[in-house]
């Protein structure tokens, strides 16, 4: 398969690539396995990944896209260091507010804000699935917190899954996308945050799982 691995940092994915290139090169196409893979290093937040996947898909095919990186979890029955799959992803900003109420942009009537991971190809490992949404604004109050388990009830957040579904909807390419926690969704604490660990177990999956991709 021709896949296409995208990841917002190259911190994230850095000992993936240092595993199998010495000479990190954007335009590089890696033989892993039965699989010719090339790497998209796009930025943080959804503007970045949109814009840097619309390029991409333009000059080149793909089979499977897939989104890896760093995540929060609203759920504290998920360890820090945990891998899950997202299987759908929401853009729970876009919308309009109505007073205390927010109208998303789909209950506008202009457009969608939830998005799918393909039902073509399967990850071999039995990550837990679950519903991640997408932000431009990291949560870090108790109060905005609230209202959006209220409202959507995410497992997980991150900032940029959702841009990663809607591109390669729009271009007609399968899409996967699975996370390591580095922390949870609470009020700001940066010295909660495990990136290492995260990072470290990402990249572990990554080196066994990116050949059992089917
Ligand atoms: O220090 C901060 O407050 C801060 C604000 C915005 C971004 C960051 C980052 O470290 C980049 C986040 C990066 O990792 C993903 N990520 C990880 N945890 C979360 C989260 O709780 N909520 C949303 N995104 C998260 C995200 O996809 C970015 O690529 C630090």
């Amino acid at each position: 398969m021709k896949i296409l691995l995208v990841a917002a940092t190259y911190q994230e994915i850095e000992a993936f690539i240092k595993h199998h290139t010495t000479n990190f090169n954007a335009d590089e196409w890696l033989k892993i396995d039965t699989h010719e893979v090339k790497i998209l290093i796009t930025g943080v937040g959804m503007v970045a990944t949109a814009f840097a996947l619309g390029t991409e898909f333009a000059k080149n095919n793909y089979d499977l896209a897939l989104n890896v990186g760093v995540a929060g979890s609203f759920y504290r029955n998920i360890k820090i260091g945990q891998l899950v799959e997202v299987r759908e992803d929401i853009l729970s900003e876009l919308g309009a507010e109505d007073d205390e109420e927010f109208i998303s942009l789909d209950q506008l009537e202009m457009g969608e804000v939830e998005f799918r991971a393909s039902e073509k190809h399967h990850i071999k490992e039995d990550l837990r699935k679950v519903t991640a949404i997408t932000v431009n604004k990291v949560h870090g109050n108790e109060e905005s917190i609230e209202e959006v388990r209220e409202r959507i009830n995410p497992t997980i957040e991150t900032m940029e899954g959702a841009a990663f579904f809607y591109a390669c909807e729009e271009a007609n390419v399968a899409a996967l996308q699975v996370r390591a926690i580095s922390n949870y969704v609470e009020k700001r604490n940066k010295g909660n945050w495990n990136m290492p660990l995260a990072v470290k177990n990402l990249n572990n999956w990554l080196t066994e799982g990116l050949k059992n991709l089917k």
